[in-house]
């Protein structure tokens, strides 16, 4: 199973600590019983290297998604139900069923949807625009929002190429004029493409695929974008310059942007003010990209010629001052409605979950980064020893509040491809004992800025050998453990300065006390805990002896209460891996 869609796996208790926590076991691990030896431990991916198979169990489609996104993910076994315009309220009563929600843009999949979605993993978007859905929210509530951001490119940019020839030639008005009788042909007087500017607001892959088209047509191609490169627009014929130079040269104007703060009324008043009299638009990407109002008054101005709308704020437009303006052609959103690009949309998101749920690769993930190098088993372990390593530090930290601070230092040529999710993979084993928060890798460096704990990482590629430390401060004081993977084996090698004689496999169910070291020890703890019927199935001792040193046992399970182990430790922590 990914690691990022466990729930929280580890029972820890140190004094003080918390309540114990349901858990979930996947793997049995046979234990020796002799002291100071590692467990045998069988590889959590030995029987299915491809990792365990989907968590995600029913999705709920919410629009008219193509046949194949339905058949694709009932082929590998997920439950689909189809709903269409469902109420808000009917989704927020719903929504807690279903472990992945496939949508376009019609579902606003806002902020109190996600909260009642309980069990939901992904958000998976057939389509490109994401505007539609509260990434922030879903980040948060550690779900992945996930689009098919190049299924429907071409058909966007061939309907974009057929406002702007309509627009020249008034195609849909001497259309609707022939259809009422008429035979006008100075009414629909037009004017050629070939020769004119066209301004592309956004080069990104709408936006080049209608250059190149447009390009044919003998027009000439200027755009911005703030992170294309100038010589890579270039290499598709697009001149590139600064929106001030841009607006006065265009004859057309088209945008390719998405929705988002910085292109909310990219034309607005003052933008329109600057380019040409006359100066043609089209907007195939977002309503409110264009600001409606100001369209409305350079409309009714003369500044605007004509528009070409297939995206409005508000869908279905209950102002309709803007399509029943004579000089504006509109669609109902239609830019992604071919068979071509609903198949290639459809199929591409039930693909993608799939993927990801095997375990496979992660694909059109907008929200989550962190997972991008977690697709390997080397990868898995290392998650697996990040989180243990947390819970460890949750259980020896438990009773000291507020947690302020967390280091993690990798060190190692092989730790370097964890740099990336090592950091959420300790928080989430830290968080994962709060009872308000479900810390997976995709919310947990959220929720810690929530919980104002200050997160740091270093790599040292040319130290160590494979080494993760982690120290933590908690109610002022500091702990620190370190530990590695050894022959597949997440272990620790060292807790709060006490070093193991041999490196303690995180696995099962592990019990750490400090006191002092001596031959007694092991016989006076093993008659505590069979007196609270635990059995110890082996003990690993500390190198060195500094004062009261820490220790460790494998036991058949956790106590209870750890206060039972008072007065003759001094702490004590507990942890179920
Ligand atoms: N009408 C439809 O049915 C339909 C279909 C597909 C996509 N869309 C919309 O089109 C948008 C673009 O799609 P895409 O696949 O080309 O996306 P894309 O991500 O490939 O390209 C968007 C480009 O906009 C650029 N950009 C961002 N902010 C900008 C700004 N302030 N000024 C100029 N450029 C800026 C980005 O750098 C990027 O290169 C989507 O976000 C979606 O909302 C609409
Ligand atoms: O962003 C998109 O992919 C388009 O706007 C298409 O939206 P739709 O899937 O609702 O047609």
């Amino acid at each position: 199973m990914l690691s990022a869609w466990r729930k929280p796996f580890q029972k820890t208790r140190g004094f003080g600590g918390g309540t114990l926590k349901r858990t979930h076991h996947h793997h049995h691990h046979q234990f020796t019983n002799s002291p100071n030896r590692l467990p045998r431990i069988r590889n959590p991916t030995e029987k299915n290297p491809k990792m365990a198979p989907t968590s995600i169990k029913s999705v709920l489609i919410s629009e008219s998604v193509d046949p194949r996104c339905r058949a694709i993910l009932e082929e590998n076994g997920i439950l689909v139900t189809e709903k269409q315009n469902m109420k808000k309220e009917e989704l927020i009563a719903e929504i807690g069923l279903y472990d992945g929600l496939v949508v376009r843009s019609a579902t606003k999949v806002t902020a109190d949807i996600i909260s009642a979605a309980h069990n939901l993993k992904i958000i998976g978007r057939a389509g490109t625009g994401v505007d539609n859905v509260d990434v922030n929210a879903a980040t948060h509530k550690g779900i992945i929002v996930m689009n098919t951001p190049s299924g429907n490119t071409i058909s966007a940019a061939e309907l974009t190429c057929a406002l702007l020839m309509s627009l020249s030639r008034n195609v849909p008005q001497a259309v609707m004029s022939m259809k009422e009788g008429n035979w006008d042909r100075k009414k629909f007087m037009g004017s050629e493409l070939y020769g004119k500017v066209l301004g592309i607001v956004g080069l990104g892959r709408i936006g080049k695929e209608v250059a190149t088209r447009m390009q044919a047509f003998g027009m000439k191609t200027v755009g911005y974008d703030p992170i294309t490169p100038l010589e890579v627009s270039a290499s598709w014929g697009v001149e590139q310059m600064s929106l001030e130079q841009l607006w006065p040269l265009c004859d057309y104007i088209t945008v390719h942007t998405p929705l988002m703060p910085s292109t909310v009324g990219l034309l607005n008043d003052n933008t329109f003010a600057k380019c040409k009299k006359g100066v043609k638009v089209v907007n195939c990407a977002r309503g409110g990209i264009i600001d409606e109002a100001a369209l409305l008054r350079a409309l009714e101005s003369g500044q605007c010629g004509g528009a070409g709308l297939d995206v409005f704020n508000e869908e279905p437009p209950k102002n309709r001052s803007l399509v029943d303006h004579p000089n504006v052609i509109s669609c109902p959103h239609l830019g992604a409605s071919t068979k071509e690009a609903q198949a290639r949309c459809g199929e591409d998101i039930a693909q993608q979950i799939v993927d990801m749920v095997k375990g496979k690769n992660l694909v059109g993930a907008v929200n989550a980064q962190v997972l991008a190098g977690t697709f390997s088993q080397e990868s898995h372990l290392l998650i697996k020893l990040g989180e243990s390593l947390g819970a460890l530090l949750q259980s020896c930290s438990a009773a000291k509040k507020p947690l302020s601070r967390v280091q993690i230092t990798s060190q190692g040529e092989c730790m370097k491809s964890c740099t990336g999710y090592m950091k959420s993979a300790v928080l989430v084993g830290l968080l994962s004992q709060d009872c308000e928060c479900r810390p997976n890798l995709i919310n947990v460096l959220s929720l810690s800025k929530q919980k104002e704990i200050e997160v740091s990482q270093t790599h040292g590629a040319s130290e160590g050998d494979g080494v993760c430390k982690v120290e933590l401060v908690a109610g002022g004081c500091s702990y620190r453990v370190s530990g590695s993977v050894q022959g597949g084996v997440p272990v620790l090698l060292e807790l709060n300065g006490s070093v193991f004689r041999q490196p303690i496999a995180l696995c099962g169910n592990l019990l750490f006390f400090r006191a002092s070291g001596g031959p007694q020890l092991l016989s006076s703890m093993a008659g505590v805990l069979a007196a609270n019927g635990v059995e110890i199935q082996s003990f690993s001792a500390p190198t060195a002896h500094p004062e009261d040193p820490w220790h460790c046992v494998g036991v058949s399970s956790l106590l209870p209460d750890l206060s039972v182990l008072k007065p003759s430790v001094k702490d004590a922590a507990q942890l179920q891996i």
